[in-house]
């Protein structure tokens, strides 16, 4: 059984876990961390953990519930996937967060790209990401008002099929 915790503040993360679901034949649980249902995690036997990037830094929720959350992570096998716009960055995104007591049992981790959806952003949002482009441009000036994503479709097919041959593999 495979349960996919992610955070999602904007939509990514969680249309990520939907397309991995998608790979995994429909198969998965698909659980916000606002609706954590511990009971449910306690019985799955991988949990992929989906956690978006934002200022910088991963998620302050995911994170703390991953430290907090070891001891029944290590009982599991547990993979990470990043939502970032700079996700070729991820593992240094994730090493700023977890020491090595944390990533020695990391089944498998990604970066698998990111996306933003300017409609849903509060203006202080959008201020945020006009300095960050303005450093390190990435979003293209067409898609500045729009939707603008750079999901890593390869990628996300990869991570997919590792998490299917690991599932496979503890069920046997
Ligand atoms: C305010 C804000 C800050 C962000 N900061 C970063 C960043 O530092 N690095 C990065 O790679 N992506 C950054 N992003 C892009 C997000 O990682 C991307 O929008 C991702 O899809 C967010 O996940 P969500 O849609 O599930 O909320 C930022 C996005 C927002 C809205």
């Amino acid at each position: 059984m495979i349960t996919i915790l992610y955070t999602s503040k904007h939509g990514a993360t969680a249309k990520i876990a939907r397309v991995i679901n998608t790979y995994l034949d429909h198969t998965c649980t698909l659980m916000n961390l606002d609706e954590l249902d511990m009971a449910v995690l306690e019985k799955t036997d991988t949990i992929v953990l989906g956690v978006p990037v934002y200022y910088g830094a991963l998620d302050p929720k995911m994170v703390d519930f991953i430290k907090k959350n070891q001891g029944l992570l290590i009982k599991k096998h547990y993979s990470i996937y990043i939502t970032a716009l700079f996700h070729t960055e991820f593992m240094s995104y994730i090493t700023k967060e977890f020491d090595y007591s944390i990533l020695k049992n990391v089944t498998t981790m990604a970066g698998l790209g990111g996306a933003i959806y300017y409609p849903d952003l509060s203006i202080q949002e959008k201020m945020v990401l006009a300095v960050m482009n303005k450093n390190r441009p990435i979003i293209p000036k067409e898609h500045h008002v729009n939707i603008f994503e750079n999901f890593d479709n390869h990628e996300i097919e990869l991570f997919s099929q590792k998490i299917k041959r690991i599932d496979n593999y503890a069920c046997k």
